[in-house]
């Protein structure tokens, strides 16, 4: 599991180490870290042209005796003050006397200093930023050259690393070098995107992983999890997944769910609708009944919505249901919060950003910029497990860390790529899964596929379905 540990965690654990160290050493590890980074990424540091972007804080101190490092190796190092009165007076001495230059943020030759520079790093503000870039810095970062390399210290500025929210102007970094722990606004869009690769240094913080507010599952997590068929087991045991989705008009999103369904790990997929004819004509193993679902037979597990239309009949029936329930697209719109929130068998809503925008009654622009609140406020609100897709895939419970899903790949935005998602997810809750698992494994194998069938290349929803028994296999093969 990666775990990501929030500010206030990370100060404390860096309160007791300086409480028994020796002053300043936290300070050097970090730095002798950010240092080696950045001379493998410069390949050769000798003559190399490097720009430090200091703040007022112990970031610009990490940023400073860095680039004394460096400097000693031969390295052409100039700080840019930002803050010149209230720069790190020891990180500024260790510079200095490595024969690194110092000048003013504020004099006209800064901009010239920050474009003429091959590699840039930032040590504008850490974790003790608030907000944007001011308009100093902002105008600094701007001059760097496009080719330069950037290498942010601990966050890129401008990115809140409590949530990966970005107000106003941030950073662009190729790499992250962070310390003791990874911040969840580096793996939570849009800060993950602005922290490029994210390197850890241990600098000896020692994080009780009970505080940690962001984990992702990793190959071996989820191998743990992967439902695996006994000796005995027979296709009842497995599990049998209930698809209630598709209309006359939409088809294709039962297909694609009952795609998604028969590659999850349960021992039958059932679907109930007026697309039968569509999904046995592409799967025959699939059970296909009319009626409502209630009727339908014996099922561990629903899934519900991709499809839908309007048809609220179906919607409440399975809601009523007293097994799992994953409710997606069309679903969402048509249950009630309290009808959700009165379900004693587990729910899991798998909203993109524009559904759960609809149901928090906000802007989706909103929704993608807050990914962390908006997952968490909606698994309150519904007293379910939300999963909530995109750039950055998050699963929350009312309690316990939020999941973010590590797999995936941009082209993965293809229609009905959901929709197989909502099948391969609550196939795995009729297999046995609670909805946290259900959800994160399901956004993990869906991620993975995504990548098998891609290869660099446009991928369609059928190809990722294809693509989830070689995820699996993948995924196995650490066990
Ligand atoms: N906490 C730890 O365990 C360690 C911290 N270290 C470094 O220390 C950093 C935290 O240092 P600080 O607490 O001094 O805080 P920062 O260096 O992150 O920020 C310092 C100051 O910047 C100013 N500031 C805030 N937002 C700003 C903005 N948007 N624009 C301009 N100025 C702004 C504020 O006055 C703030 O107090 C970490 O990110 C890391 O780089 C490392 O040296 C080693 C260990
Ligand atoms: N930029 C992106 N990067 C990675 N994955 C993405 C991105 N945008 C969307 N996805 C994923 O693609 C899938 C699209 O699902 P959804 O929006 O429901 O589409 P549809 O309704 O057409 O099936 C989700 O699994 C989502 O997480
Ligand atoms: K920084």
């Amino acid at each position: 599991m990666r775990n990501a540990y929030g500010v206030e965690s990370v100060r404390a654990a860096e309160r007791e180490v300086m409480a028994r160290g020796p002053e300043g050493a936290l300070m050097r590890r970090a730095a002798a870290g950010l240092a080696a980074e950045c001379a493998q990424l410069l390949g050769k540091v000798y003559g190399a042209r490097i720009a430090l972007l200091v703040g007022s804080g112990d970031n610009g101190g990490d940023a400073l005796y860095a680039g004394a490092k460096l400097a000693g190796r031969g390295a052409g190092v100039t700080a840019v003050l930002l803050a010149p009165e209230r720069t790190h007076a020891g990180g500024l001495a260790a510079l200095r006397a490595a024969g690194g230059t110092v000048v003013d943020g504020s004099e006209d030759r800064a901009e010239g200093v920050v474009a003429r520079a091959r590699l840039v790093v930032d040590g504008i503000v850490g974790i003790g930023g608030r907000g944007g870039l001011r308009e100093r810095a902002a105008r600094l970062v701007a001059a760097v050259a496009g080719d330069a390399l950037v290498v942010a210290v601990d966050v890129p500025s401008g990115v809140d690393a409590d949530t990966g929210e970005v107000h106003g102007e941030a950073v662009r970094a190729d790499v992250t070098v962070t310390f003791g722990a990874y911040k969840p606004g580096l793996l939570i869009d849009p800060g993950r995107e602005y922290a490029g690769a994210v390197r850890l240094v241990d600098i000896g913080l020692e994080l009780a992983s009970g505080e940690r507010v962001l984990e992702a599952l990793q190959y071996a997590d989820v191998a743990g999890l992967l439902p695996r068929p006994s000796g005995e087991s027979d296709k009842y045991r497995r599990g049998v997944v209930g698809v209630v989705a598709g209309s006359a008009r939409y088809p294709g999103a039962a297909v694609l769910c009952v795609a998604g369904a028969l590659r999850g790990g349960a021992g039958a997929v059932r679907y109930v609708g007026p697309a039968a004819d569509a999904v046995i004509a592409r799967f025959p193993e699939t059970l296909v009944s009319a009626g409502p679902p209630s009727k339908a037979g014996r099922v561990q597990a629903w899934v519900v919505g991709p499809g839908l239309g309007d048809d609220g009949e179906r919607l409440r029936d399975v809601v009523a249901a007293d097994v799992p329930v994953l409710i997606d697209a069309d679903g969402l719109r048509l249950a009630g919060e309290r009808e959700v929130r009165a379900r004693r068998a587990p729910t899991l809503l798998t909203p993109h950003a524009g559904e759960a925008a609809a149901l928090l009654g906000v802007s989706r622009e909103e929704v993608e910029s807050a990914r962390l609140s908006a997952v968490r406020e909606l698994a309150g609100r519904y007293g379910a497990t939300v999963l909530l897709k995109g750039s950055t895939t998050l699963v929350a419970s009312g309690e316990g860390p939020v999941r973010v899903n590590p797999t995936g790949t941009p082209w993965l935005a293809t229609a009905g790529s959901g929709d197989v998602l909502s099948g391969l997810a609550g196939s795995l809750l009729a297999a046995g899964l609670d909805a946290r698992d259900a959800g994160a494994v399901g956004a993990y194998l869906h991620g993975l596929a995504a990548r098998h069938a891609s290869s660099g290349g446009p991928v369609a929803a059928q190809d990722v379905a294809d693509a989830i028994p070689a995820a699996w296999r993948d995924v196995r093969r650490t066990d």
